[in-house]
């Protein structure tokens, strides 16, 4: 597939951004497409969508259902260093976490279009040796990976759809703490985090994806697809190196260097 045209006569180098207070200080500028971003550590939360076991991992619910998840570990290391300079520059943190009750009663039956669209419910329907495994509020599916626990002052806010914004109490959360800009991680890029990124656009949030800490769920291309989506009409897209290098001290957010060489 080939990439998508951009309009350059739409672009511009002058940074946008939620209108600051006569007197506030200076922004910091995150440089971003097709526009650089001016905000605040204190204005902008870093949104961290579903990394959790479901979506990440090895015999989580993606990987069982016939996804490839071979890019995310990239991608958790991208995430991982992304909020060590989030927590640095004191954003906030607010980690998004998707699923139901054990009983699925949140899920919806069949007079929910989830009950028929959830590639979850219907694996688990498809086998059930598998019924209750995907998930599951308290299951090793539902939580969090190891490498992205909370800690004190993140927010944790569980959703039960695809958009974070969905019934969910992000929306009162954000707003709560004089929050206009959303920094956009996680998985999967073209169904949950551009589900909550397209929400966020409509309730007013200037909302920015860090393309190297997402993965997507359908390939490459689609990938792509949503990265222009995003760029051209929802929001903005930047890298995980320049949000580290315009948010926290270098020393903070280094890669892990490699692991050595077993011989
Ligand atoms: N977190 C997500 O993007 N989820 C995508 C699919 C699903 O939850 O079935």
């Amino acid at each position: 597939m080939s990439t998508p045209a951009r309009n350059t006569t739409l672009t511009s180098n002058t940074p946008v951004g939620a209108p600051r207070l006569p007197g506030a200080p200076a922004p910091l500028v995150l440089p971003a497409r097709p526009e650089p971003l001016a905000l605040h550590a204190s204005d902008s939360a870093l949104i961290v969508v579903d990394m959790q076991n479901a979506y990440a991992s090895i015999g989580g619910y993606v990987d069982s259902a016939g996804f490839d998840i071979s890019g995310a570990q990239g991608t958790i290391a991208n995430i991982a260093r992304t909020i060590a300079a989030a927590r640095a520059a004191g954003m906030l943190v607010v980690f998004l976490q998707n699923g139901w009750d054990a009983a699925y009663v949140e899920a919806g039956g069949p007079g929910s279009p989830n009950w028929h669209k959830s590639n979850a419910l219907k694996t688990m329907r498809a086998k059930p040796e598998l019924q209750g495994k995907f998930l599951a509020k308290g299951g090793w599916d539902y939580e969090l990976i190891e490498e992205m626990k909370p800690q004190p002052g993140d927010i944790v806010v569980p959703k039960t759809r695809y958009s974070g914004f969905f019934n969910s109490t992000l929306d009162s959360t954000l707003r709560a703490r004089g929050i206009r800009h959303l920094v956009f991680t996680g998985i999967a890029t073209n169904v949950c985090v551009e589900s909550t990124l397209r929400d966020a656009f409509h309730l007013e949030y200037f909302a920015v994806m860090l393309e190297d800490a997402t993965h997507e769920l359908g390939g490459p291309a689609i990938q792509k697809a949503s990265v222009y989506n995003v760029e051209t009409f929802f929001g903005w897209v930047s890298t995980v190196e320049h949000f580290c290098s315009t948010f926290a001290p270098a020393s903070i957010t280094q890669p892990a260097p490699a692991e050595a060489a077993t011989v």
